[in-house]
């Protein structure tokens, strides 16, 4: 077996190990300034070993330049970065022992696969058979046995990029880095690879951050996700928290559509139109008072039978547009109840089945009161800045 998955096991249980133990990488109050422009404020987290966090934002949020301050190619204006418990801070990129990959696959075009792979190696002085059998462990891993000989130019561009992380992983690194390693691949390609570098990063239990600005790729492939705006960490959390309870306006436009309603909170009710019913979990917060933005996701509404809003809790609306996407369909539908607002309700095609909708029908829609995420009317301009990106 490779170093790399014997020292990452070794590292899970220090870094997990003991209760109150340093994490593998702790991030704290990171600046980052390039003449008079902040790229990075104040920027605070932790990675536990064998962790696969992704860095997730707009361009220009300083994802690359937060990962390329962490592998010691930037320095930072302030802060401190520390690896167990050591302050590496100020160490030279190489004596971090971290694996980097870039976006382009920045193989040497007039190498093979065998001598790109080991160049990483060369500086080891390790004998010519164990290096042999880490390049076969690694081409194994990397599902191109067989290719050794070949040069980059033969290789197709996800088969190029498995190179390359091949060679990233090749030294034993204790942190992979990975800059948008998949931007430059073409869909499908790229959700295959995605799938193959989380099952290699698992299979090694390697340390891993990956930056993407692809919302889809972070959710997909992150233990959890930090998500940045101008500089700042937005919010840390799962992909199922980052996407079901987002603790900005931001967060919740960047992963994801959402329907927006002007509501109202008093007493710890929340009033969207003519419903009113306690404030969710965990928006009940004192920044939620007053004025205030109701939203919930196109996924979350239900559609039924118009004669079922007899009930109270199933509204009226009616269908003014329906849009076939695939694998759903997205209806657009307006609710009286809700001041005549204009929402969206993706639905499956098991729903479209069960209950067929057209354009112009009349149909009831029931909104789960749980699901509702509310923030301050303050803000709005969230909304547009997350759908720019
Ligand atoms: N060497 C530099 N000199 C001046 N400004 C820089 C430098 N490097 C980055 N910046 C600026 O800092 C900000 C953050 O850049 P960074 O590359 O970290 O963003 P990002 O979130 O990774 O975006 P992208 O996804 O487009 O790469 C940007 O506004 C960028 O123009």
């Amino acid at each position: 077996m490779l170093d790399v998955s014997r020292s990452a096991a070794h590292l899970a249980r220090q870094g997990n190990g003991h209760a109150g133990a340093a994490p593998f990488l702790r991030v704290a109050g990171i600046d980052k300034h390039f003449g008079s422009f902040q790229a990075l404020s104040n920027v605070t987290l932790d990675v536990e070993a064998g962790e696969f966090v992704c860095f997730l934002g707009p361009s220009g949020c300083g994802k690359s330049t937060l990962l390329r301050i962490i592998a010691g190619l930037e320095r930072q204006n302030a802060g401190t970065i520390h690896s167990l418990d050591q302050d590496i801070s100020d160490l030279p990129p190489a004596q971090r022992q971290f694996g980097i990959l870039f976006q382009s696959y920045a193989l040497f075009p007039n190498l093979n696969v065998r001598e790109n792979i080991v160049y990483g190696l060369r500086n080891r002085q390790l004998p010519a058979s164990e290096i042999d059998s880490r390049l076969h462990e690694l081409l194994e891993l990397i599902d191109l046995k067989g290719s050794e000989k070949k040069y980059p130019a033969q290789l197709s561009g996800g088969q190029q990029q498995r190179v390359a992380l091949a060679r990233a992983i090749a030294p034993s690194p204790r942190l992979l880095l990975l800059d948008e390693p998949l931007s430059a691949l073409d869909a499908k390609v790229r959700v295959h690879l995605r799938q193959q570098i989380r099952d290699l990063q698992r299979r090694l239990g390697l340390t891993t951050i990956m930056v993407t600005h692809d919302q889809e790729e972070a959710l997909s492939m992150a233990d959890r996700v930090v998500a940045m705006r101008d500089g700042e960490v937005e919010q840390i959390g799962t992909p199922t928290a980052i996407y079901h309870t987002p603790r900005s306006l931001f967060v919740a436009g960047f992963v994801g559509k959402m329907n927006i309603f002007p509501g109202h909170v008093k007493a710890g009710r929340l009033t969207v139109g003519s419903l009113a019913f306690p404030v969710p979990a965990p928006y009940d917060t004192p920044e939620n008072q007053g004025d205030v933005l109701a939203c919930l996701r196109p996924e979350q509404v239900r559609l039924c039978a118009p004669d079922a809003t007899a009930s109270g809790e199933i509204l009226p609306a009616q269908v003014t547009h329906l849009e076939f996407l695939g694998s759903f369909w997205r209806a657009s539908l307006i609710v009286p109840a809700l001041g005549n607002a204009e929402m969206s309700a993706d639905l499956s095609s098991r729903d479209m089945a069960d209950l067929p909708v057209a354009v112009g029908d009349h149909v009831g829609v029931c909104l789960p009161r749980e699901r509702f995420a509310v923030f301050p009317l303050a803000q709005s301009g969230q909304i547009r800045e997350a759908a720019r990106s």
